[in-house]
């Protein structure tokens, strides 16, 4: 069964619940699995950003379905954890590319910029694209040699 997990700060909280819902009517056959937070509290989105990556990188979920605000903080966040490449998305174009050319393992939506139709179409859209692997992945091996130089250092 593919497996996502969502996550969110204060800021994307109430976007995360929506997609929580839609996302399990709309794919019954897939799970999707909350990671806090559970309020509008105020809490800080790398910790967010790290318990679901964390999921990811132990290979527990496929994809990280992030949300902060803007959709930024908690993209940068998942960025700095080597092995995760977060898209900060706003169409559904890129979020099809995303998968596709990057090979996306965790995305993030802006919960005070995007409604809930929009982010509900642009989650589908990475969910059901496909990664193409050939040249694309080609690119991909050099971001992860940037990791390697750049990230994993002192
Ligand atoms: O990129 C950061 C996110 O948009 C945060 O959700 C935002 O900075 C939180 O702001 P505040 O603490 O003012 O609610």
């Amino acid at each position: 069964m593919r497996r996502f997990v969502l996550a969110a700060d204060h800021g994307g909280f109430t976007l995360k619940e929506a997609m929580l819902k839609a996302l399990r009517l709309r794919f019954p056959e897939m799970e999707f699995v909350d990671m806090g937070c559970q309020s509008l509290e105020s809490v800080d989105y790398p910790d967010y950003a790290e318990l679901a990556c964390k999921e990811v990188l132990a290979q527990k979920a496929e994809a990280a379905i992030l949300f902060c605000g803007t959709g930024i903080g908690i993209s940068i966040a998942a960025n700095k954890i080597k092995g995760i490449r977060c898209a900060h998305l706003s169409d559904t174009y890129s979020a099809a590319k995303s998968k596709e050319h990057n090979n996306a393992n965790a995305i993030s939506l802006g919960g005070r910029v995007i409604g809930e139709d929009l982010a509900l179409e642009i989650i589908s859209a990475y969910i059901q694209a496909k990664f193409q692997g050939e040249r694309h992945q080609r690119r991909i091996n050099k971001i992860s040699n940037l990791e390697k130089l750049y990230l994993c250092c002192e």
